[in-house]
């Protein structure tokens, strides 16, 4: 029996690793992380992140060949394929501060597969790292071989989106793998691509080069992200003229050159990797001397961080310059709809910004916790502190209650329950302060509709 082992049980690890033990009941999978509370949460009835489909996979093979556990050193004994996927989150401090993937928790892991190890092994770089990052995971497992132990390394980036992680792994694109062009290496990766062939179709696994593969899944999120800002720069102008950007992009996206997804205008793009895989980018590029790259890839970044603020200055414009101990409901706080993850979230900044303006604010997501909330709100950097946080903010337990007495209703996350077919906005509307406002951040909402019920409506990338 083959058995697997992910270091990492987190958004990527758990549920990428799910879906191997569940299409392969012939794999054991043990996922390890060293937090015993996401472990414990793991093993519990409620799993630790909210994923639609995660349950019905994790219930089905949990305790058959599937196990959560903090025994990470037996998990990586037992392992014959060992999956890396711990985070790598932008460095905070030191050389690369702002840009540079912190590689810590990589050369952790790592250095711990070789401590550890009694048998061969093939590693998969996993996590989303920097190109060569594989290179230096050889280094150090080579340092650690012997005639008896040999160490293969793989590239196999994950590319799920949050929200449908399970049908993107269940039905993905592609799968990528990357390898040393050697015979160790193809032999190693050939491993791999039976694992995957079991449930994707051949041609759909891709192989290549370590650095092709490392350097693919940075330019994969870099070029989603671009077409994100390039639609927000485009929302701006359309506000500016009386253009629609709903259509604009159909009218773009409807060219079979340029195709339709990844064109929704919205308050900004957030999440874990977006950003945080552009400035690895860009630091990359500045590290190789290439400037106008480093600078082409940050102005993805400074745009979206200008549609955030351009979005906040809109709300502050439009309440007559001043949004002082006004009431505003905020509906939605994970960075996008189906997750409860708010890592990133256009909401956090939003939230700080109207919070220096004195603003009170009320806010409803359906899967994101008032800890998780307050948690964000004074995380340094963020710009705000607890006794500003408690002040300012309240939690709601539904979008009625946000909105009940508010001058003005924010929408941040494009959750279906806020659509107009599932919320009673002539209730809402009743139970707010009078002009009452709406602020569509994601472009869900029917404005004619809304205006005949008697809001003022500012939608992003259209103008009244
Ligand atoms: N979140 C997402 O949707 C995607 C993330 N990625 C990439 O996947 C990687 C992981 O991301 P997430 O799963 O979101 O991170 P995460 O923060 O949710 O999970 C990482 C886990 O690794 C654990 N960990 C760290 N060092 C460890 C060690 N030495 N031993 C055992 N456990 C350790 C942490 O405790 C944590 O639970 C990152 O590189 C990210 O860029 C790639 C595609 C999608
Ligand atoms: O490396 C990663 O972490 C992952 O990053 C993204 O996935 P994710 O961040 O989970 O979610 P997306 O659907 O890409 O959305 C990211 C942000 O962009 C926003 N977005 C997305 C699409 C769009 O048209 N407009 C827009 O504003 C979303 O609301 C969200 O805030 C990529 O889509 C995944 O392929 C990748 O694996």
């Amino acid at each position: 029996m083959v058995n697997i082992c992910c270091i990492g049980a987190g958004y990527v690890g758990g549920p990428s690793c799910a879906v191997i033990a569940y299409q392969c009941h012939d794999i054991n999978v043990t996922i390890v992380d060293l937090n015993q509370a996401r472990i414990d949460a793991w093993n519990s009835d409620h799993l630790p992140i909210y994923e639609p489909g995660l349950d019905e996979i994790v219930f089905a093979r949990r305790g058959k060949n599937l196990f959560f556990s903090t025994n990470v050193d037996q998990a990586i004994i037992d392992a014959d394929l060992i999956f890396v996927s711990v985070n790598t989150p932008t460095k905070k401090t030191g050389m690369g501060a702002g840009m540079a993937a912190d590689l810590a928790y990589i050369e952790t892991a790592t250095r711990r597969i070789a401590q550890v190890s009694t048998t061969s092994k093939i590693v998969i770089e996993k996590s989303t790292v920097p190109c060569r990052t594989a290179q230096s995971m050889r280094t150090i497992l080579e340092a650690n071989s012997s005639k008896d132990i040999r160490f293969d390394i793989l590239s196999n980036p994950e590319f799920l989106a949050e929200g449908t992680a399970i049908s993107d792994l269940t039905n993905p694109d592609r799968v990528l793998i990357g390898c040393l062009q050697t015979p160790e290496g193809f032999a190693a990766q050939q491993k791999l691509v039976d694992v995957y062939t079991r449930w994707i179709p051949k041609e759909r696994v891709i192989t290549m080069n370590l650095w092709s593969s490392e350097l693919s899944k940075l330019a994969a999120n870099a070029l989603l992200a671009q077409r994100i800002s390039s639609i927000n720069a485009l929302s701006a102008i359309c506000e500016a003229t009386g253009a629609d950007v709903d259509e604009v992009a159909y009218a773009c996206g409807t060219d079979s050159r340029i195709g339709p997804k990844f064109l929704k205008a919205s308050v900004g793009f957030g999440g874990s990797c977006f950003q945080k895989d552009i400035l690895n980018l860009v630091y990359l590029s500045e590290q190789l001397f290439l400037p106008e790259v480093a600078a082409y890839w940050k102005s993805v970044v400074t745009m979206n961080e200008y549609q955030k603020m351009r979005f906040t200055h809109r709300i502050v414009r439009t309440l007559f310059n001043t949004v002082t101990n006004k009431r505003i409901a905020m509906l939605g706080f994970a960075f996008k709809k189906d997750t409860g993850d708010t890592r990133e979230s256009a909401a956090i900044t939003l939230c700080s910004y109207l919070i220096q303006e004195h603003a009170r604010i009320a806010i409803y997501d359906p899967k994101v916790s008032a800890k998780q909330i307050k948690m964000d709100l004074t995380e340094p950097g963020v710009g705000t502190n607890e006794a500003e946080v408690d002040k300012h903010v309240q939690v709601c337990q539904s979008a009625y209650e946000a909105c009940a007495g508010a001058d003005a209703l924010v929408i941040c996350t494009e959750w279906d329950e806020f659509k107009m077919q599932q919320l009673d906005y002539q209730k809402i509307y009743d139970s707010m302060q009078k002009p009452a406002f709406i602020f569509d951040g994601r472009l869900i909402l029917d404005a004619p509709k809304l205006r005949e019920i008697g809001f003022k409506v500012e939608t992003i990338g259209k103008s009244i």
